[in-house]
């Protein structure tokens, strides 16, 4: 019986064969691994390379299949790895390795030095023409690269003209997905560099729009898919991932992709985005990134008559069977990546997010960024505002639009944090806070219809029934838009709160730009001035009368590498409320005099890495203080430890 390595071997050098197509498909794979690529080459015999337009190589394919047979691995054996979800052979031995049992499949994962056109292949270890004489002759390259030899900067001034060259911004997304896919390091220095330019087309609002075309613009499979056919078999599709030492998921299910709704598998735009961010914004290393999609069937009915639709085409299951895949899947994160690995639900429903927050919150490493990152990160806004607005958080009255995740989440870090500063109790602080949904104003008459996440804010007051009326009733001072509706900041509701309030705050938090609540304009125009803005979308600087305000984006962005980071130094085990506290004041903190004389509640993107270590650091700080850190001896300064930790785009040198 062959090695592994030996199989591995024969396959490259058949796939290797098989022409460009396959070579792409299979490429970062093959290089780790010897089963996969057995794995691939069986699937593409069965396939008969139609999908991926190799016809024409069915013969030599067939030569592969009798080779392998050969090597006593026929393909369905290669295929039929069929591994009961169990841990496998003893503690900590997951991937059943070392001490598996005989009646215990394992993957024989195995890693192998890529070299030639495999290694151009690769995004991971790609360097197109950066490499460098001495590497070209080591590692194969002669003759598969034209001689010039260009520099990364070079490369990053390259690929920047081409991406500012197209006109439409979901071409420029495309461009940019092609770049991850083919040299992951230049993407990241691009990315990087020049991140206030890239980030809303890599995050909202052009990743909104992505999503929406998703099946358009299907080139290769980003992330991992599981769908309610997978169930009983969660724990081998991870093992199927080509990374072992995974640290942060990003998981939605697609029903809520930021403001637009239910766009079904096309959802995987977000994790793909989010998972970028936490390299680029916080330095996670990307080989420990994982994105996943959960597809559980959608209810947008376009989607499911759209035949380049990519996910189950049937309504979304709910209830037993939704809740058995869920519970699958955290479980299965758990026994393949271990206890400390990070969890971040993003844009599942309301009736989702809240109970599997609730549910996973004390068993997992879990948090929802929606819920929380976004809590987060509209606190720091507010606590920076503060100085302009002038008194205290306990000081001001919050109206709400929306009550969903963003609009409740916010409005329970702000009771916590009036509670923790003040003497009252959490329960007091949310009585100045009120939310308008739907239906109008949240009041104890309507109590009984309400979800559970709404009731504490169903205050004894009149009903209203608009946002102009409750504003009208209430008098708020600071005016919060998490509605997922565009234009609801009307200019009628921009001028009553600017009629009895000196310095109103208005936060327009929907995403994409399209479904902001007003835009940065509008809020300054109808309120004369008078506002303090910051939206969840990016928009430019506004000039009114003489004055030019920057407008900050409060957006989770800014909040969850961080938390991410942070996690990850100290080896947290859960997360904690309190950590998003820090998270929010370590993000105030950088807002400095020459912020505030612009009215910019958020510093500028380009210093994001720097932040992004200061709230690593105050967030593992906490995770210390609580107990709930197993990274020990705690680094003495957690700072420098944090951006010692953080991964740079910057090209290794091959030996
Ligand atoms: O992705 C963003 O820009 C913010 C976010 O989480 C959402 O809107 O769901
Ligand atoms: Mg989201």
């Amino acid at each position: 019986m062959p090695s592994p390595r030996t199989v591995g071997s024969h396959a490259i050098l058949l796939l290797s064969r098989c022409g460009r197509q396959l070579g792409d498909v299979a490429s970062r794979r093959s290089l780790y691994s010897a089963a996969p690529i057995a794995d691939l080459a069986a699937q593409s015999l069965s396939a008969g390379f139609r999908d991926i337009g190799c016809s024409r190589r069915q013969r030599k394919l067939s030569a592969m299949d009798t080779q392998l047979r050969g090597l006593q691995i026929s393909t369905p054996d290669v295929l039929d790895l069929k591994n009961t979800p169990t841990v496998g052979g003893g503690v900590g031995d997951t991937f059943g390795e070392d001490a598996a049992t005989e009646d215990q499949t394992l993957t024989p994962w195995t890693r192998i030095v890529a070299s030639g056109s495999e290694l151009l292949r690769d995004p991971r270890y790609n360097k197109g023409l950066a490499f460098t004489e001495e590497e070209r002759d080591r590692h194969y390259l002669r003759g598969l690269l034209p001689p010039t030899i260009i520099s990364q900067e070079l490369q990053v001034e390259r690929v920047l003209q081409n991406v500012r060259s197209y006109k439409n911004p979901l071409e420029k997304y495309i461009a940019l997905m092609d770049l991850q896919e083919r040299n992951e390091r230049l993407f990241y220095k691009v990315l990087m560099e020049h991140v206030e330019e890239l980030l809303p087309i890599v995050y909202t609002p052009v990743v909104g729009e992505a999503c929406q075309k998703y099946g358009n613009i299907f080139r290769r499979p980003h992330g991992l898919y599981i769908s309610l056919k997978d169930r009983g078999n969660v724990l081998d599709l991870l093992k199927n991932w080509p990374e072992k030492n995974v640290e942060v998921i990003v998981v939605t299910d697609g029903e809520r992709i930021l403001g637009l709704g239910d766009l079904g598998l096309h959802g995987m735009g977000i994790p793909v985005g989010k998972l970028a961010l936490y390299t680029a914004l916080g330095g996670i290393r990307p080989s420990s990134t994982l994105p996943i999609a959960i597809d559980v069937g959608t209810n947008n009915e376009t989607l499911l008559k759209d035949p380049f639709y990519i996910g189950l085409r049937q309504k979304r299951a709910t209830g037993k069977e939704y809740d058995a895949l869920l519970d699958e899947f955290m479980n299965a994160c758990k026994q393949a990546y271990g206890e400390k690995v990070l969890v971040q639900f993003e844009d599942f429903a309301n009736h989702n997010a809240f109970r599997l927050l609730q549910k996973y919150a004390t068993t997992h490493l879990v948090f929802n960024d929606d819920i929380q990152g976004t809590a987060a990160v509209a606190l720091a806004g507010l606590v920076a505002a503060l100085p302009i607005t002038g008194g205290t958080l306990a000081d001001h009255k919050f109206l709400f639009l929306g009550a969903g995740e963003a609009g409740t989440g916010i409005a329970e870090i702000i009771a916590l944090e009036v509670s923790k500063q003040g003497k009252t109790s959490v329960e007091e602080a949310r009585k100045a806070i009120s939310l308008v949904d739907s239906k109008g104003l949240v009041t104890k008459s309507r109590y009984e219809s309400l979800q559970e996440h709404k009731r504490p804010y169903a205050h004894d007051l009149p009903p209203a029934q608009d946002l102009l009326s409750a504003v009208k009733a209430l008098k708020p001072t600071v005016l919060i838009g998490t509605s997922g509706k565009g234009g609801t900041f009307t200019r009628e509701v921009l001028e009553e709160i600017s009629s009895y309030q000196d310095k109103p705050i208005i936060m327009a938090l929907s995403n994409p730009t399209s479904q902001s609540e007003c835009t940065a304009e509008e809020a300054y125009k109808y309120t004369k001035g008078k506002c303090v803005f910051a939206s969840g979308s990016p928009f430019g600087p506004v000039t009114y009368e003489g004055k030019t305000y920057v407008v900050g984006q409060s957006n989770n962005c800014y909040i969850f590498p961080g938390i991410g980071l942070g996690c990850i130094i100290s080896g947290a085990i859960r997360v904690h409320d309190d950590m998003f506290l820090a998270a929010a004041e370590a993000l105030a903190k950088q807002i400095n005099e020459d912020h505030l004389a612009k009215n910019q509640l958020y510093p500028a993107f380009s210093e994001i890495r720097e932040i992004s270590a200061h709230i690593g650091a105050a967030v593992a700080a906490k995770a210390y203080e609580l107990g709930l850190a197993t990274r020990l001896p705690q680094p003495k300064d957690l700072f420098a430890y944090a951006k010692s930790c953080m991964y740079s785009p910057n090209y290794r040198k091959y030996r």
